[in-house]
């Protein structure tokens, strides 16, 4: 039965006890948020081929059926949770720019890290703004091409080489694990420089340290401990052309955090792998869009290094498998002040929890909502929409986003330029079949097969 609570002197709608546990238990299952190490975490990726993603927009639509428009509070002791069920709540929330809404989670509110973006959350007391302008500066977030692209996507065809290796052209398999740690090298390198590029270890005491805030074991801290002194030596080395030698020039000086900072940008490549992963099995899969990204690639001259710019077709794909296969599962705003939602207030310090799965799958308003549709970012169809979200929006929109399109395009493009993806295994995925909601990287076994040379 449908519950109320008293705010002041207005009521809120709240979650039944059932409805909570179910969301509980689907929202918080284990979550590919990143590639968690070389070989990233088994169970997470599971949980999304059982289906977590398809039980969770169900189970939202069905909770918009009975509780009406929301938003809708979750009736967890504690815990001030907020569910938005429309897309226009959505809109007003990212398109805020008065501060109501904010991106900076207060940490009192306890929101578990597998919530908050690449599942970093932002130490205690951080002064969001210095380090917002921190990584827009650093990142480039406003720039399409990084003022590092030259040396970057150099890199990136080098790790793409690597991968492809001597006997990849006879049809050798491709697995997530490979993909991933020749990822998880390029991410290195770009982050923290060269050096970094075989420091395996770190990545993996990242991961730990990723579940560690879960368990806080004495092990885990310590593991803790070791990345943060690890990291620590990273950016006072400050190599040059790479992430940490920017931050090291940044006018204004280092943020308060320069490690978690560093963190966020690990786990962002991390993203960006298993996106770029994804988005390769879907070519793999639709041998019409294959076609037409190698189309894309024929027409570039015989040395060009192929950056989002040169290949608007394969960046569409790119974004397309982050939309159809969200690595963030969930964007979040906390308010700062009481807000009225469809004649009902939320009390101030409220985190709205906007489930992106569920907007960007949202067969009501997406006509494509389970198809493999690359053409809605260039036709304008998808980008108009503010609540298809893979990026987040507004002031806390992914300040990495076009580094991460730079480096996903530029490999993919390095790997497919004299190379054609087979599937192996691609669990569920074909043309003319909708696209599953969850896709088990591990599973997803692909071939790259020597293709006759695009180039002219
Ligand atoms: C395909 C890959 C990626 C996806 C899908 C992705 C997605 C997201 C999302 C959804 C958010 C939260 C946005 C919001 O709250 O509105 C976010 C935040 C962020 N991302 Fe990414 N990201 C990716 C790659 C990267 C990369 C490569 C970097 C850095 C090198 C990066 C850096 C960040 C940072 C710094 C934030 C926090 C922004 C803030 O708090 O203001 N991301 N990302």
């Amino acid at each position: 039965m449908t519950r109320h609570r008293a705010v002041g002197e207005i009521r809120v709608q709240e979650t039944s006890v059932p409805d909570t546990v179910r969301l509980g238990g689907t929202l918080l299952v284990p979550w590919p948020v990143r590639g968690q190490g070389p070989g990233g975490s088994r169970l997470a990726a599971l949980t999304a081929r059982l289906g977590a993603d398809r039980r969770l927009v169900r189970l939202l639509a069905h909770l918009r059926r009975r509780y009406g428009p929301g938003p809708l509070r979750l009736a967890v002791p504690g815990r001030r949770l907020v569910l938005p069920l429309l897309r226009e709540d959505v809109r007003r929330l990212l398109a805020d720019s008065s501060g109501r809404f904010t991106p900076a989670i207060d940490a009192r509110a306890k929101v578990p890290p597998r919530l908050q973006a690449h599942g970093v959350p932002a130490p205690a007391g951080e002064d969001r703004q210095r380090r917002r302008r921190a990584d827009e500066t650093v990142l480039d977030t406003y720039q399409v091409v990084h003022r590092l692209a030259g040396p970057f996507m150099v890199r990136i065809y080098q790790e793409a080489a690597a991968l492809l290796g001597g006997e990849r052209s006879a049809g050798r398999e491709l697995t997530w694990r490979e993909f991933s740690a020749a990822f998880g090298r390029l991410g290195r390198r770009l982050v923290l420089g060269d050096s970094a590029r075989e420091d395996r270890m770190l990545t993996e005491l990242l991961a730990r340290t990723a579940t560690g805030r879960r368990r806080r074991g004495g092990r885990e801290r310590i593991a803790a401990e070791v990345c943060r002194r690890r990291l620590r030596g990273y950016v006072e080395r400050a190599e040059a052309d790479s992430l940490v030698g920017e931050l090291s020039r940044l006018p204004e000086g280092m943020p308060g955090d320069p490690v978690s900072q560093v963190s966020r940008w690990l786990a962002g490549f991390e993203a960006t792998a298993l996106v770029s992963y994804r988005t390769l099995a879907l070519l793999a899969a639709h041998p019409g869009h294959l076609a037409r990204v190698r189309g894309e690639l024929s027409v570039l001259p015989g040395t060009a290094l192929a950056g989002p710019v040169a290949v608007p077709y394969l960046r569409a794909c790119v974004l397309e498998a982050a939309r159809l296969w969200p690595v963030a599962r969930t964007v979040l705003r906390q308010s700062r002040g009481e807000t009225v939602w469809h004649g009902r207030t939320v009390p101030a310090g409220s985190v709205f929890v906007i489930v992106v799965p569920f907007f960007n799958r949202d067969r009501e308003a997406l006509a494509h909502a389970d198809r493999f549709a690359p053409e809605v970012w260039l036709d304008g169809r998808a980008v108009p929409d503010e609540a298809v979200v893979p990026f987040g929006g507004g002031a806390g929109r992914c300040a990495g986003e076009n580094l991460a399109l730079l480096a996903a395009t530029t490999f993919l493009a390095a790997l497919l330029r004299r190379h054609e993806p087979l599937p192996i295994r691609s669990p569920r995925l074909g043309e003319g079949r909708p696209v599953p909601y969850g896709l088990d990287h591990f599973a997803t076994r692909l071939t790259l097969v020597a293709a006759p040379t695009p180039n002219r």
